[in-house]
C-alpha cells in the first residue's frame, strides 16, 4: 500500500534522478504493459523505453475522440515538452500512432491523489500531507504562471506521485496561455462568474490572489473526497450520491464565497510602486520563501514600510507592537513611541487617540505577581504575536510544523482567504477547506481569526469601506493590540460591549487584572516604564487573545444570531485562557 510520507516531499531527500535517456519518436521501441489510469480523452499505460530499459508513463490520446479539439492537444503537448519544473509533468516527446496521439512521460509510479485516496485513504489525506501536497502543487502552479500559463484543471485526479514523494501536476489537457489571446479574456475563461471585466492594471494582483484561491478552494474540496472509498470498492455510486458528491465538492469551492467587489478594492489599495512590494510575479513566488523570513521574524516576506505605503501586512505590525510593548527587550517605548510609528506611517488618527490614552496604557497595572517567569514569558509572547497575526496561521495550523504553514502562507492568498473566511464564518465554518477552517471551527481561544486588511469588522456588514481604511496597513491590529477600547468597535459585539462594561471584565480581568483601576494613583515615569515593563506582557498577551475571542464570538453570533449563546462561550473561552 502506498504510503505518503510528508517529509519525503521534500525536494532535498529525493533521489537524483537517473540521466534522461534520448527517447525516440517511435511506437515500436515502447512496450506497452498495464493501464494505470484514464481520463476523459485518453488511456494511461505503464511502458518500457526499450533501448534504455527505461520505464515511462504513455498517454494515448484518441484523436477521433478529441477531433473538435485539436487544439488542446497541440496546447497540451505544447506545453508539456516546454516545461522544466519539478513539480510539473513534463513529456519526453511525442508522436502519432495512427488514431493516437502518444505522449511519453515520466512514470509517476504511485499515480495520482485521486487514485490514492482511493485505495489507502477512503477518508481523505491528513492536513499534514495536503500540506505537502499543495505546496508542491503551488510551485507547480507558480511556475505555470510566471511562464504565462493557467492550467485549469487542478485535481486530484491531476496531481500525480512518484515513489519517494514527489509530487507533480499533469494533464495539461485545457490549460491556457495567457499570452494567446490576451490575459483578461484568459483568466475569465479560468473562472468566468468570478472574473468578469477584470482590468489588468488594477487587478493584476487581484488576479494572483484569485488563483491562488481558487486553486486552494479547488484542491482541498478535492482531497475531502468522502466517496472515495465507495469508489476503491469499484462500485458505481448511485445518481443520488453522486450527485451529492458533486454538491460536496461545489460547497467546498463555493464556500469561500468569493467577494469580488471587496477583493478588488483591497488589490486597489495596494500601490504597485512601493519599494518594499513584492513584484507581481513575486507575490506566489515568496510563499516559498516563508521559512527564511520566519527565522528573521518576519513571516511572510513582506517587510513594513515606514513611508506611509498600504501593505496589507498585519504580521509585520505585530512586530513592531511586540517591539513597543516590551520596553525590556528593545529599550523604552511607550504608547508615545506606539503613537509615533503610527504617524510614521500615516496612521495620525490612531496616534492621536494612543497619546490620548498614553497614560492609561503606561500606567497598567502590574501583573508580574502572577508571571514570577516573565522573562521566558516574554519572548513567548513575541514568537505567540507573530503567529497569530499572519493572515493565514492560526490554530490548526499551529500544530503542524512552522515549516509547511508558512509554505502556504502567501501573504495575498491567506489575506483572501481570511476575507472569504470572515465572509463564511458564520455559515461555513467546515467548508473553507482544510487548511483553515475545520481548525477555525474547532479554534480554542487562543487562535486568532484570520484577519485581512479589510478587517473582521467590515466582513460583518459595518461600514466596511470605512474599516478597510482604517485597518489597511498593519495599524489597525496595532491599535487593537494595545487599545482595549477598539475592541467595542466590533460590530454586532454586544459581547464585547458586556465584556467592557459588565462584570465578565471584571472576571477576565483576573487574567491578567489589566484593566485600570479607577482609584489608580499616576505613577512615576520610571515606576511607570517599569511596570509597563511587567504589564505589557500580559497586556500584549491578553488583549489579542481576548480580541480574539471577542472576534469570534462575534462570528459565532453573526451566524447563530444567538447574543446568549456567544457569551456564554466567551466566557468558557476566557475561562480556557484563564486556566492556561
Ligand atoms: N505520468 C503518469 N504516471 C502515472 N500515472 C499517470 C500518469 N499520467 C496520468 N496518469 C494516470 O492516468 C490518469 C488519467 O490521466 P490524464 O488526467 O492525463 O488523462 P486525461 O484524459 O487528460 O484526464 P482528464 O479527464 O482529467 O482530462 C491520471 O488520473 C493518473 O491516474
Amino acid at each position: 500500500m502506498p504510503v505518503i510520507r510528508t517529509g519525503s516531499m521534500r525536494r532535498s531527500s529525493a533521489p537524483v534522478p537517473p540521466p534522461v535517456p534520448a527517447f525516440t519518436a517511435s511506437a515500436g521501441d515502447y512496450r506497452l504493459l498495464e493501464e494505470v489510469g484514464y481520463g476523459a480523452n485518453a488511456v494511461v499505460y505503464r511502458a518500457i523505453f526499450t533501448p534504455a530499459n527505461r520505464v515511462v508513463a504513455v498517454k494515448c490520446l484518441d484523436l477521433d475522440r478529441v477531433n473538435s479539439n485539436l487544439d488542446d492537444v497541440r496546447r497540451e503537448t505544447q506545453t508539456m515538452s516546454l516545461i522544466g519544473h519539478p513539480n510539473v509533468i513534463r513529456s519526453y516527446c511525442s508522436f502519432v500512432v495512427d488514431h493516437n496521439l502518444w505522449v511519453i512521460m515520466p512514470f509517476m509510479s504511485e499515480g495520482s491523489c485521486l487514485h490514492l485516496m482511493k485505495i489507502a485513504y477512503p477518508d481523505g489525506f491528513d492536513e499534514s500531507i495536503i500540506a505537502s501536497i499543495l505546496k508542491e502543487t503551488l510551485q507547480a502552479l507558480e511556475y505555470l504562471h510566471r511562464q504565462g500559463h493557467i492550467h485549469r484543471d487542478v485535481k486530484a485526479g491531476n496531481i500525480l506521485i512518484d515513489n519517494p514523494g514527489v509530487v507533480k501536476l499533469g494533464d495539461f489537457g485545457v490549460s491556457a496561455c495567457m499570452f494567446d489571446r490576451g490575459w483578461p479574456q484568459k483568466f475569465s475563461s479560468l473562472e468566468p462568474d468570478i472574473t468578469s471585466s477584470l482590468d489588468y492594471d488594477r487587478d493584476k494582483r487581484f488576479s494572483k490572489v484569485m488563483l491562488v484561491t481558487i486553486y486552494l478552494s479547488k484542491i482541498a474540496a478535492h482531497f475531502q473526497l468522502k466517496d472515495a472509498a465507495q469508489l476503491a470498492l469499484k462500485k458505481m455510486p448511485s445518481s443520488e450520491q453522486e450527485a451529492l458528491s458533486m454538491s460536496e465538492y461545489q460547497r467546498g469551492v463555493s464556500a469561500w464565497n468569493f467577494d469580488i467587489e471587496d477583493l478588488k478594492a483591497q488589490a486597489s489599495l495596494i500601490h504597485d510602486d512601493d519599494p518594499t512590494e513584492l513584484k507581481e510575479d513575486d507575490d506566489i513566488a515568496n510563499i516559498n520563501d516563508v521559512d527564511k523570513d520566519v527565522s528573521r521574524g518576519s513571516h511572510f516576506g513582506m517587510l513594513p514600510s515606514s513611508s506611509g505605503n498600504n501593505c496589507i501586512d498585519v504580521l509585520c505590525f505585530s512586530e513592531q507592537t511586540s517591539a513597543a510593548v516590551n520596553p525590556c527587550q528593545n529599550g523604552l517605548e511607550t504608547s508615545e513611541t506606539l503613537a509615533s510609528n503610527l504617524v510614521l506611517d500615516g496612521s495620525e488618527q490612531k496616534a492621536d487617540e494612543l497619546r490620548n490614552k498614553g497614560p492609561e496604557f503606561d500606567a497598567m497595572p502590574s501583573t508580574s505577581n502572577q508571571d514570577p517567569d516573565g522573562k521566558i514569558y516574554r519572548s513567548e509572547v513575541r514568537q505567540k504575536q507573530r503567529t497569530y497575526s499572519g493572515p493565514i496561521l492560526q490554530s490548526g495550523m499551529r500544530s503542524s510544523s512552522m515549516t509547511e504553514r508558512g509554505r502556504i502562507t502567501g501573504r495575498d492568498a491567506g489575506q483572501l482567504v481570511s476575507d472569504k473566511q470572515k465572509s463564511g464564518a458564520g455559515r461555513n465554518n467546515n467548508l473553507s477547506g482544510p487548511l483553515s477552517l475545520p481548525t477555525r471551527a474547532s479554534a480554542n481561544s487562543l487562535s486568532a481569526p484570520i484577519r485581512s486588511s479589510a478587517g473582521y469588522v467590515g466582513s460583518l456588514g459595518d461600514k466596511p469601506k470605512r474599516n478597510m481604511v482604517e485597518i489597511k496597513g498593519r495599524f489597525s491590529v496595532t491599535s487593537e493590540n494595545v487599545d482595549l477600547v477598539k475592541v467595542q468597535e466590533i460590530p454586532g459585539g454586544s459581547v464585547s460591549r458586556k465584556l467592557k462594561e459588565g462584570p465578565s471584565l471584571r472576571k477576565s480581568a483576573s487574567v491578567g487584572d489589566w484593566s485600570q483601576p479607577a482609584n489608580a494613583k499616576p505613577m512615576s515615569t520610571s515606576n511607570r516604564r517599569k511596570e509597563l515593563c511587567n504589564n505589557s506582557v500580559s497586556a500584549s498577551v491578553l488583549i489579542p487573545h481576548l480580541q480574539n475571542l471577542v472576534q469570534q464570538t462575534a462570528f459565532q453570533q453573526a451566524g447563530a444570531g444567538s447574543a446568549d449563546e456567544g457569551e456564554r462561550s466567551l466566557l468558557v473561552k476566557i475561562f480556557e485562557l484563564q486556566s492556561r
